[in-house]
């Protein structure tokens, strides 16, 4: 039967209400259950399956149409109302592989949710035109359910930045009349963006490669072998603090020993503030999220006594009080914005304390994991050092060289592939937004994972199955011209185009590092002008770590193989299962 003739059968199902009023006026209270449930089982049995109906043929027709007024296809639910609700909670990533997955590629759906729709995107033509629209360009929303949720943020301060309609860009939205004191996320944004992946970045990547230098130093490493339980907790403590020293500046851990402690216990707790774990149930969250809050309360106190502008340091950036541009700015711009004050900018500073460590440091155990793990691989990455940095001082390594190396960046690039799973949800506020095949209408919410597209095995190139998507393969992201079968990107699915490899001005002979063609498959970081603002400080950091460790330390890591969970399922940085215990002793030279 076709889908018209079960539309038909699903309209004269409606019919059987007719006896069932009849049958309730007669017989009051009798059977009232199986009066009232049966004809509700038929029709949500009949609207399932014209809904499975609609889901294949809209699924088979959709890959050939250019409309871009269509909505993806509905995905099918059993139950009115409640529509895939139980499944979504039950097992989120799950449901939506699911529900996000036709014919072996990847697609779009909307799902019911309790009387909402949510569209889920991941088919990758849609994805990049997600990150190209401005109008999407807001993260706004997931922002504020992380600062309600995790940071605690008071109601009325939320309800600002609900209210700011006006954008991140200098310019407001031209429907807005928005003050500029509660203009807070352009106020917030501009700041990420001057001092993470603007004029900032530079210095604050050079006070880090100061900071993890020196901190490893402290530890006072020899030529023999020390043996240490956890790399996840040494990262934690070292790299953390090294992140952490670069933008909140020294004094902020001088004074507050045990706030890199706190934020980790806080980073922990997450997944349980996320899933709304109250606090008697898990009260070491809310006492560490606390004390991280008194902390930095604190240090206000501290710095406003100490600072002024002659501290600041030749580049502009750095001063011993509040650490960086960053930090001065904040307190100059946010703290005055509408309904702001230390309580409000401390939470938010914890937020972003928690962003500059939360990913960067499980990333830099990751990637140092797999480099010393693989003999073959460390001792390449000791030659890509060697050739290009030779035996120049570490410190005087230029940070915008060292992330050009083709080799580390690709293994980071599949570090990020395979353990960085996220949650991404878009709205646009004014207006319907065109996306290839399909448009998301004005206020509706859509999500789209990187993990589900990280791992599309239709995509991702595994030479002929050698590297699968959820193994770790360090040169899957280099292209080597002599070889048609290197590149991200499985052959046949993109090919780059000539002009990329004469731009190297190389000769186009060596392998090189590229992300073309993956704009829709990869984006730990998400896109577009939401893109994250500290992935370049991220990167250089987690490079500089693996130099560091490689060319002047042996690592020896006493575990085969990481394994982690999905537990922290969307929130960034895959968990790792199990502590993994290593040794480590400085090189003879
Ligand atoms: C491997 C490391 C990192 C990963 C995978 C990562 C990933 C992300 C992602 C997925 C977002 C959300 C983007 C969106 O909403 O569309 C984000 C936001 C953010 N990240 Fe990162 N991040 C990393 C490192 C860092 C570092 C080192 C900083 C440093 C300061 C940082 C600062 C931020 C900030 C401030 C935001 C919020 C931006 C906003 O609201 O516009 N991140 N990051």
């Amino acid at each position: 039967m076709n889908s018209h003739g079960l539309a038909a059968i699903a309209m004269i199902s409606q019919l059987l209400w007719v006896p069932v009023a009849i049958y309730l006026s007669l017989f009051r209270g009798h059977g009232i259950l199986l009066a009232i449930g049966i004809p509700l089982g038929v029709q949500s049995l009949l609207s399932y399956t014209i809904s499975i109906r609609k889901w294949h043929a809209v699924n088979n027709l959709i890959s050939q149409s250019k409309d871009e007024t269509h909505l993806p296809p509905q995905y099918p639910s059993l139950v009115p109302y409640v529509g895939s609700a139980l499944s979504f909670v039950w097992d989120n990533a799950g449901f939506l592989r699911q529900a996000t997955r036709y014919g072996g590629r990847l697609i779009s759906s909307r799902i019911s949710f309790l009387g909402f729709e949510i569209f889920a995107f991941q088919d990758r033509q849609t994805v990049a035109k997600v990150w190209k629209q401005t109008s999407l360009s807001s993260p706004i929303s997931i922002f504020v359910y992380a600062m309600k949720y995790f940071f605690e943020i008071p109601e009325n301060v939320l309800s600002v930045y609900r209210a700011d309609t006006s954008g991140p860009f200098p310019k407001p939205h031209r429907d807005t009349n928005i003050p500029p004191q509660a203009r807070v996320d352009h106020i917030t944004h501009y700041g990420f963006l001057q001092a993470l992946s603007g004029p900032g970045w530079l210095p604050t990547t050079k006070r880090c490669m100061n900071a993890l230098v020196s901190r490893l130093e402290e530890k006072g490493l020899s030529e023999e072998w020390t043996e240490f339980e956890d790399m996840s907790e040494f990262f934690k403590e070292w790299v953390g603090a090294s992140l952490i020293e670069s933008l909140f500046g020294p004094s902020m851990l001088r004074i507050n020993p045990t706030f890199v402690k706190n934020i980790w216990v806080f980073d922990e707790g997450i997944p349980w503030l996320a899933r709304g774990v109250p606090s008697f149930l898990r009260p070491s969250i809310y006492k560490a999220r606390r004390a991280a809050i008194a902390q930095i309360r604190n240090w206000y106190l501290y710095a406003r006594e100490h600072f002024d502008e002659s501290y600041v340091s030749p580049d502009g950036d750095g001063d011993p009080f509040w650490g960086s541009w960053l930090m001065r700015y904040r307190q100059k711009n946010l703290l005055p914005a509408e309904k702001h004050n230390d309580e409000v900018l401390s939470k938010l500073d914890l937020g972003l304390a928690w962003g500059v460590v939360g990913n960067t440091t499980p990333t830099s155990t990751l990637f140092a994991f797999h480099i010393f793990k693989d003999l073959t691989l460390l001792s390449r990455v000791r030659d890509e050092i060697e050739t290009s940095f030779g035996n120049q001082d570490l410190l005087d390594i230029n940070p915008s060289e060292l992330i050009k190396q083709p080799l580390l960046s690709s293994a980071y690039a599949e570090i990020l592939r395979l353990f960085i799973d996220v949650f991404f949800m878009v709205t646009s506020a004014h207006k319907d937004v065109p996306l290839g095949s399909y448009h998301l209408p004005k206020g509706r919410i859509a999500l789209i994972n990187s993990g589900i597209s990280h791992k599309d095995d239709s995509f991702w190139n595994t030479r002929n199955g050698e590297h699968p998507v959820t193994s770790f393969w360090a040169e899957r992201f280099l292209i080597d011209p002599s070889d048609p079968m290197s590149g991200p990107v499985a052959p046949g699915v993109y090919k780059p185009p000539s002009r990329e490899e004469s731009d190297r001005g190389d000769g186009g002979k060596a392998p090189y590092f590229s992300l073309k063609g993956t704009e829709g498959s990869w984006f730990p970081y998400g896109g577009g002008h939401s893109i994250c603002p500290g992935r370049v400080l991220a990167k250089s950091a987690v490079l500089f770590v693996s130099v560091l460790l490689a060319r002047d330390y042996d690592i020896e890591p006493l575990v085969e193989r990481i394994e982690t969970t999905n537990w922290r399922c969307g929130l960034g940085a895959e968990q790792i299962k199990h502590a993994i215990p290593f040794r480590i002793r400085k090189r003879r030279r």
